[in-house]
Parts: structure tokens; C-alpha cells; sequence
């Protein structure tokens, strides 16, 4: 796999849609379903987070022993949780970068020394 096609493909969807969110952030409900997650409020947001968060679970128990279909239906399921991620993110005024850049800092520092540091 060529490492710095892959990167900067990335890196150019997540600025890409990042651009989208920020546009639609303080756009009008009936323009977009961002827009209308916005207006709808942070609650409605964390709710469609924890549903496709929990659809991703199920997705992925069936992918286990699934088929192709199964581990498609896994990939299509983990997009729309970062999706709306993104949008939580987005609607408390963050974005992508703060969390690249956390978890950029974390490359090298193993979950169980971390753990044992706190
Ligand atoms: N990546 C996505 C994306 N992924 C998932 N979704 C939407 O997320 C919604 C949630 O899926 P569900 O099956 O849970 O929907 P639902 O059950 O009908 O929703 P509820 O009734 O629970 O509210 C669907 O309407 C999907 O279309 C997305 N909507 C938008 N985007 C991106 O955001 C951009 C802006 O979108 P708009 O704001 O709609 O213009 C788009 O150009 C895309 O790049």
C-alpha cells in the first residue's frame, strides 16, 4: 500500500467534510440534516451517536462470522458513527484535528503504561 497516497487521501476527507460541517453549523434546519441535527440540539445528536454506536456493536457480531455483506454493512455502519461523531464535535465547536492530534500523541505510549500513570 502506497502509505502517502493513503494519508493525504485521509487527511482530504476528513478536511473536506470537516469544511461541510463547519458550513452547515449555523445553517438553516430545512437546508441540511446536519443543520437540522444542530437545531434539533446537542441531545439529539448524543442520541443518533449512542443508536449508531449500537448499531455498530450489532454489525459487528454479525461481521464475526459473517460474509462480505456482513463486513460491508460493519464499514457502513462505523462511517455514520464517526459521522455523527463529527457532528457532536462539530456542534461543541471542535473538529477532527483535536482528535488526531490526541490520539498522534498517544503513538508509542502503550494503553497499560498509560493506564498504570493515572
Ligand atoms: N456523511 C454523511 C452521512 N452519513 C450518514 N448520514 C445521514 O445520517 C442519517 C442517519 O441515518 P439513520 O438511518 O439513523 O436515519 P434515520 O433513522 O432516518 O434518522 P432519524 O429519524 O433517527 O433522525 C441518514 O439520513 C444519513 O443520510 C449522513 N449525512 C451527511 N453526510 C455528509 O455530510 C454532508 C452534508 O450533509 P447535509 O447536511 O445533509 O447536506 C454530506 O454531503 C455528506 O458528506
Amino acid at each position: 500500500m502506497d502509505t502517502d497516497a493513503s494519508s493525504t487521501s485521509n487527511a482530504y476527507v476528513l478536511d473536506t467534510l470537516n469544511g461541510v460541517l463547519k458550513q452547515r453549523r449555523y445553517a438553516a434546519a430545512e437546508e441540511s440534516y446536519v443543520a437540522s441535527l444542530h437545531h434539533k440540539g446537542l441531545n439529539k445528536i448524543l442520541e443518533k451517536v449512542g443508536e449508531e454506536a449500537t448499531e455498530t456493536v450489532l454489525a459487528a457480531k454479525d461481521a464475526e462470522h459473517g460474509g462480505e455483506a456482513e463486513r460491508q454493512a460493519l464499514i457502513s455502519e462505523t462511517a455514520d458513527l464517526w459521522f455523527h461523531s463529527l457532528v457532536m464535535l462539530s456542534h461543541l465547536e471542535l473538529d477532527h484535528q483535536a482528535v488526531l492530534d490526541e490520539l498522534a500523541r498517544r503513538f508509542g505510549i502503550s494503553g497499560h503504561d498509560e493506564k498504570a500513570s493515572r
